[in-house]
Order: structure tokens, then C-alpha cells, then sequence
């Protein structure tokens, strides 16, 4: 029988309205969604999930956040479990419920590290368990359709949202409110009512080693550029402790007065900076001089390629957790962007 192992995190998915803790944080939220539902709770009561009854279905709850509450230690946190199921022998496919603000970053740590043939696919919800028409259990049953549909094996990370499979590299939260909220990814498999169907198959680099405790505290700062941007923002990242920087350039990754001088200062004193783009799809491409992009290259960036400026600063961090000098960060970063 397939197996299917369900992690959940939290996120809308799990949210229900005016729950005890909703406004604890004192700032008179009183009606706010909070995540409180545990994955048991939202398979027993779902019945779309029990209409898998071919499935071997387990669960596990990792927490229970809403997914802007995360830090990086809890985004290793969920790929180093999603790793260890995939791993499993007896698993044949991962499913991980979360939110869907950074649900873009947790994924993309996963398909990062994710050298196994189990794919893990993220799924989620636009409207809480305790909405009427909750997008929840038709996203939760097709994110197991595609988990145990072996013609989607070795993937790395996907996402089921909406019905669009989607890789989670590339994914960007493009929409705040829509039932489908994510942009970006390469399109993989599209559902026909409940039918799915694979339309492509990603190309992947090579798998990083999860990444050690030290991702946690690896700060990467993400700043952008816009009209009149001060190239101090850059300089007090260095300053207060960042180890590396994702600068979001405008247009193709350009910036205005002193970056380049900026990127200069923190490339000589080690800490990297990436250069990726504000515009939301497109890669960065060095074209123009005069402190654009060809200059910021030459003052050191290195270029994020397609990636978002939040999945650069995943890699980025990843990278750095594990301290090597600045050409081994270029050759590495240049190698899996
Ligand atoms: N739709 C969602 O899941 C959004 C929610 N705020 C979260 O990221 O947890």
C-alpha cells in the first residue's frame, strides 16, 4: 500500500477564528485567525483527505504557527523532518502543510537538500479551517494525490495549490488573498477535477547537505533598492551582524549613488552580497553601467540568476552557515541558484 506521510505546521490551513490566544500578543486583535488545529485534526475532519482510502496515511505535527512567525531555525526545523521521512524506506511520498506567507522560503530549503526520490509537496489554504469554503481539504487532498502518484517521484519540493503543481523553486506569494496565491514556479502537473496530470519535469542541481544548527542564526539581510535608496542600509546590515546581504535591485538588478561603492566595502570585509531584482519574475541580468548592474557585479555581487530575493537569502544562508571563504560562496551560490 502507498504511504503517504503528512507533516503539519500551522498556517491557514490549520487557522480557526477567535480562538483562545487570538490577541495574546496585546495588540487588540481580537478576532485574528490563529493556527490551532493539529494535521490529526484536519484529516479526521476532512473528509476529502479520508476519501484517499488506498493511502497508508500517517501524521506528524512539527508546530502549529502561523508562517509568519517563522525564523530560519524553524524553517530547518520542517526541512530536517521533511527530510527524514523522505528518506524512509516504507514512505513513498512527504506532504507538508503551512502557511503560505514564507511557505515559498521552507520549500525551497527542501528542494535544496532533498537528494531522495520522495518528493515532499507543500500545500496550504487561502481561507481557514472555520470558513465556509475552506480551500483547505481540496488543496490537502491533491498535495496527497501528487504525493502518491510515482510518476511525480523525485521532484525535490513541489507545491499543490488550486489545483496547479508547481516547483517550489522559482515560487513567489504572488497574490494576498486569491485561491491560487503563488507565481513563479515551473508549472508540473495540472488537475482535471481529481485527475492529475504531469506536464513536465523539473531540471535540478545537484542536492546541498541540510544545513547544520548555524543556519539558524545566519542573518541575511534582504534590502532594496528604489528611487532615492541609501546605500547605508547596506553598510548598517554589515555592522549590526549580517553575514551576508540579498540587495533587490530595480529592473534587471540595478541600483542607484553608492551602491556599488557599498557592495564593494562589504565584499572586501567578506560578506557577500547577492544581487537579485524587486520585479517580481525575471532573472538578473547585468546590462548597465553607470552603478547598475554590470557594476555592481563588478564590485563584487554575485548574481542570484532567477532566484527571488527571499529564495536567495535561503541558499545565501545556507551557504554561509557553513563558513567558506567568499570565492567557495561565489562558486557554490553560482552553481545551485
Ligand atoms: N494563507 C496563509 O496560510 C497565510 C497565513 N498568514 C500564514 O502564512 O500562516
Amino acid at each position: 500500500m502507498t504511504r503517504v506521510h503528512i507533516i503539519g505546521t500551522g498556517g491557514t490551513i490549520a487557522s480557526r477564528s477567535g480562538q483562545a490566544g487570538a490577541g495574546a500578543e496585546g495588540m487588540g486583535h481580537v478576532d485574528g485567525s490563529v493556527a490551532s488545529d493539529t494535521i490529526g485534526d484536519l484529516v479526521a475532519s476532512s473528509p476529502a483527505a479520508a476519501a484517499h482510502e488506498a493511502l497508508q496515511v500517517t501524521t506528524e505535527d512539527v508546530m502549529t504557527l502561523g508562517s509568519y512567525r517563522l525564523g530560519l531555525p524553524e524553517i530547518l526545523e520542517i526541512t530536517a523532518a521533511a527530510l527524514t521521512r523522505a528518506a524512509e524506506t516504507a514512505v513513498d511520498g512527504v506532504v507538508v502543510t503551512h502557511g503560505t506567507d514564507t511557505l515559498e522560503e521552507t520549500a525551497f530549503l527542501v528542494d535544496l537538500v532533498n537528494g531522495t526520490d520522495t518528493t515532499v509537496v507543500f500545500t496550504g489554504a487561502q481561507r481557514a479551517a472555520d470558513q465556509p469554503d475552506s480551500d483547505g481539504p481540496r488543496n490537502l487532498r491533491q498535495a496527497l494525490t501528487v504525493a502518491a502518484d510515482p510518476r511525480f517521484r523525485g521532484m525535490g519540493a513541489l507545491i499543490a495549490f488550486d489545483g496547479r503543481v508547481q516547483t517550489a523553486r522559482g515560487a513567489r506569494k504572488a497574490h494576498t488573498t486569491a485561491s491560487q496565491p503563488f507565481d513563479g514556479g515551473a508549472t508540473v502537473g495540472l488537475f482535471r477535477n481529481d485527475e492529475l496530470d504531469l506536464v513536465a519535469r523539473p531540471a535540478r542541481p545537484r542536492a546541498l547537505a541540510l544545513p547544520g544548527p548555524g543556519f539558524g542564526t545566519t542573518r541575511v539581510d534582504v534590502i532594496t533598492a528604489y528611487p532615492g535608496s541609501s546605500p547605508d542600509a547596506l553598510r548598517h546590515a554589515a555592522q549590526s551582524g549580517a553575514a551576508g546581504a540579498v540587495l533587490a535591485g530595480t529592473g534587471v538588478g540595478n541600483a542607484g549613488p553608492g551602491h556599488a561603492d557599498a557592495v564593494a566595502d562589504l565584499v572586501s570585509s567578506g560578506i557577500p552580497v547577492v544581487l537579485s531584482t524587486r520585479v517580481p519574475s525575471g532573472p538578473m541580468v547585468p546590462i548597465y553601467g553607470n552603478g547598475g548592474g554590470v557594476d555592481l557585479i563588478a564590485a563584487g555581487a554575485v548574481s542570484a540568476g532567477h532566484l527571488n530575493p527571499f529564495q536567495a537569502r535561503i541558499l545565501a544562508a545556507a551557504l554561509l552557515s557553513g563558513n567558506p571563504s567568499t570565492t567557495e560562496f561565489t562558486t557554490l551560490f553560482s552553481e545551485l541558484r
